[in-house]
C-alpha cells in the first residue's frame, strides 16, 4: 500500500506536502477546481483539470493524458512519428506549484503549468517545458549566462458566441484609437485588475493596427516562467473577454489580409547581473557576445520559423511592411527587419536593452519558440559569429541582387519552405532532440496536408478560432 508520503516519481522532494496546505489554503479561497496547462506541438492549448481536494494526489502521482497530443493537428486529427501518434501509452502531468495562480478572470479557479512525465517518473522526449529548463539550464552552465524573456501578446476581440465562425470586430475605429480603449473600457479595466491580482505585471496594453485588435505587453521574466505566462495571460484575455459577451482569436491571420496577431518575443542575456545588451563596445552598446547572439538568431531564422510560425496561417501575417519582420536583417529601433535591436531610453539601458524577434506568433509553442531562439542565439554567441551590418528602413525595398549583397534574405513565405529549412538546420533539430523535431516535422506536414487546395480566405478561417 502506498501512500502520498511515499517517494513520488515524477514530482518534485516536498511538493506533495506543498500541495496538501495549499489545496487547503485555496479551498478556503473559494477556489474549485485546478486547471493543468501545457501546449502541444501544433500550438494548441490542452488542459485536464482537477478538483482542488486532489492536488496533493496530482503533486505526487500526476495526472493521467495520453503522449497523443504530440502530434496531434490544430483540427484534432493525429499524424504519427515513428515513436508518437500512437493511441497506446499514457503520461502524467505534474503541476508546477511554484508558477500556480489562483484564476481572477474565472472564479472558482487556478491554474497551473505542467511539466510531462512518463509512468515511470522519467523526462517525457516531448515536454516542450521541460526542454526549455534544460536548454535554459545549459546555457547557464556552459556560459554562465540567463536570459529574460517576454512574448507580446496580439490578439482581435469580436463580438458574440466562440460558436460562429465569422469574426466581426467587436471595436470599431482608428488603429492606436482613442474610441477603441473607450468601446472595450470595461473589459480592459477588468482584463488589468485580474492580470495584476494574478501576479502579472502588465507594462501596457493598447488598441493595434488591425480590425478588433489589441495588444499587452508583460514585464520579462526567465524564459520557462515567460512561456508559462504567456499562457496564463491568453487563459485571462479569453476569459474576461467572455464575461463581457466577447470573443477573441490570437490567430496569426484572423482575415487573410492585413495585418495580422504577432507574439513578438523579447529576450535578452545576463551574466552575473549584467545585461549583456548594454553598455558593451559593439554597436548601441551591445557586447561582443550580444552581437554574436544576434547574428545566431539570424542565421537560425529561415529555419526557425518553423516553430515560431507553425500554422499556414501565420504565412498570411509573415508579408513585407506589415511590421511582422520577414527579412534576416536587424536595426535598432526597425519595425520592418526580424531582429530590432532596442537599447532602451536614455538612464533605462542597462535594465531595458533587449532583441525583439518578430516573425514569431501565438501559433507558437512558447516553450519550444524560446528553446529554439536560445539555441541560436547561443550558436553565434559559441562560434563568436559575425553581426551583419545594420539595416535601416523597410528591407522590402531592395532588389534580389542588393538585398543579397547585403546579406538580406526574405523569411520563408510558406509552411513548406519553413519545414524544408527546419530539415536542413542540425543545430535546432538537436536542440529539440530527436523526438519534438520529429514532432515538428510531422505536425506541420499535417496542417499543409489539412488545407491543400483551400485559398487563403479559408486557410484563415480554419485557424481562426484554434488559438
Ligand atoms: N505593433 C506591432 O509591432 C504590430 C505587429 C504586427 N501586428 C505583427 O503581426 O507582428
Amino acid at each position: 500500500m502506498t501512500t502520498l508520503a511515499d517517494p513520488v516519481p515524477g514530482g518534485r522532494p516536498g511538493d506533495v506536502e506543498r500541495a496538501t496546505a495549499l489545496s487547503a489554503e485555496l479551498t478556503g479561497r473559494g477556489v474549485h477546481g485546478i486547471v493543468l496547462a501545457y501546449v502541444d506541438t501544433a500550438g494548441i492549448g490542452r488542459v485536464k483539470t482537477i478538483p482542488t481536494a486532489k492536488l496533493a494526489s496530482a503533486a505526487a502521482w500526476g495526472v493521467g493524458m495520453s503522449p497523443v497530443f504530440d502530434t496531434f493537428l490544430a483540427n484534432d486529427s493525429v499524424v504519427s512519428t515513428d515513436v508518437l501518434g500512437s493511441p497506446d501509452g499514457d503520461l502524467r502531468l505534474y503541476p508546477d506549484l511554484d508558477h500556480l495562480v489562483v484564476l481572477s478572470g474565472q472564479p472558482g479557479w487556478a491554474w497551473a503549468p505542467v511539466d510531462r512525465v512518463t509512468q515511470e517518473g522519467e523526462r517525457h522526449p516531448g515536454c516542450g517545458r521541460t526542454l526549455l529548463r534544460r536548454i535554459v539550464a545549459d546555457a547557464a552552465q556552459r556560459h554562465g549566462i540567463s536570459f529574460q524573456a517576454g512574448i507580446e501578446i496580439e490578439w482581435a476581440v469580436g463580438q458574440g458566441s466562440a460558436l460562429g465562425d465569422d469574426f466581426v470586430p467587436a471595436v470599431s475605429g482608428p488603429a492606436y484609437g482613442a474610441t477603441r480603449q473607450v468601446e472595450l473600457s470595461d473589459c480592459t479595466a477588468e482584463l488589468m485588475a485580474a492580470l495584476a491580482a494574478q501576479g502579472v505585471d502588465v507594462d501596457q496594453l493598447h488598441p493595434e493596427y488591425a480590425a478588433g485588435q489589441f495588444e499587452i505587453s508583460v514585464g520579462a521574466l526567465d524564459p520557462v516562467a515567460a512561456a508559462d505566462r504567456s499562457v496564463l495571460v491568453r487563459q485571462t484575455i479569453r476569459a474576461v473577454s467572455q464575461r463581457h459577451g466577447l470573443k477573441v482569436s490570437f490567430a496569426p491571420a484572423v482575415f487573410a489580409e492585413g495585418v495580422g496577431n504577432g507574439g513578438h518575443v523579447h529576450l535578452s542575456a545576463w551574466r552575473e547581473g549584467r545585461n549583456l545588451h548594454s553598455g558593451g563596445e559593439g554597436r548601441y552598446g551591445m557586447t561582443a557576445e550580444a552581437e554574436s547572439f544576434a547574428a545566431g538568431l539570424l542565421a537560425h531564422l529561415p529555419a526557425l520559423t518553423a516553430v515560431t510560425a507553425p500554422s499556414p496561417a501565420s504565412y498570411l501575417r509573415l508579408k513585407p511592411s506589415q511590421w511582422a519582420g520577414v527579412f534576416t536583417a536587424w536595426g535598432r529601433e526597425t519595425r520592418e527587419s526580424a531582429v530590432r535591436v532596442i537599447t532602451g531610453t536614455a538612464g533605462r539601458r542597462e535594465q531595458a536593452a533587449n532583441l525583439e524577434v518578430k516573425p514569431v506568433d501565438l501559433a507558437a509553442n512558447p516553450y519550444l519558440a524560446l528553446g529554439c531562439l536560445v539555441a541560436a542565439g547561443l550558436d553565434g554567441l559559441e562560434s563568436s559569429a559575425a553581426l551583419p551590418d545594420e539595416i535601416t528602413g523597410d528591407p522590402a525595398r531592395f532588389g534580389a541582387e542588393e538585398a543579397a549583397s547585403r546579406g538580406v534574405r526574405r523569411l520563408p513565405t510558406s509552411l513548406d519552405e519553413a519545414v524544408e529549412e527546419f530539415r536542413k538546420d542540425e543545430l535546432l533539430r538537436a536542440a529539440l532532440g530527436p523526438v519534438l523535431a520529429d514532432a515538428v516535422i510531422a505536425v506541420r506536414l499535417g496542417e499543409i496536408a489539412a488545407v491543400a487546395g483551400l485559398d487563403d480566405g479559408q486557410v484563415a478561417a480554419a485557424y481562426r478560432w484554434k488559438y
